[in-house]
């Protein structure tokens, strides 16, 4: 007999919303939450039928009441945290229009580059600040 176990996977559209002072627009996951209250890039699940950029533009107007008017892709990130298979697919966001703010209640805040180590992000976001990271210094 063979048992197989099929683990959940989940893509999900993340958005990285930069402002020109090149401060970058985080929220803190809610309690009932996978990850509870660990700092994330705005996004979520991409539904039956979306694509990427689509899924994008519904969360980030969702969760942050803003309209993407451009994105780019940025990075993608398989992460799996056991109970879970997350496949992130990144998008720098280029151009929107309004104000990004929490409009799920969550707290929310522009932070400078230099100091996203002081906030705790899923284990899966290493990758996204190293690059970050990276691409200012170039
Ligand atoms: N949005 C976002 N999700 C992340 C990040 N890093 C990370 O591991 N994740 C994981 C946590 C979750 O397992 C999954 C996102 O799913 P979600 O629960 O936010 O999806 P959703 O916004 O559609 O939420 P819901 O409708 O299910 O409440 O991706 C990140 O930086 N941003
Ligand atoms: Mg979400």
């Amino acid at each position: 007999m063979t048992t197989e176990t099929v683990k959940k996977s989940v893509l999900v559209a993340v958005g990285v919303v930069e402002n020109p002072r090149g401060e970058l627009f985080i929220c803190r996951r809610g309690a009932s939450q996978h990850q509870a209250y660990k700092w994330e890039f705005p996004g979520g699940k991409v539904e039956a039928g979306e694509t990427v950029p689509q899924a994008l533009a519904r969360e980030l107007a969702e969760e942050i009441g803003i309209e993407v008017l451009a994105c780019q892709p940025f990075m993608r990130i398989e992460h799996d945290y056991g109970d879970k298979l997350v496949i992130l697919d990144i998008r720098k966001v280029t151009a929107f229009n309004g104000t990004p703010h929490g409009l799920e209640g969550q707290p929310s805040r522009w932070v400078p580059l230099a100091e996203l180590h002081d906030y705790e992000f899923p284990a899966a976001n290493g990758p996204i600040v190293n690059k970050l990271r990276a691409d200012a210094e170039s």
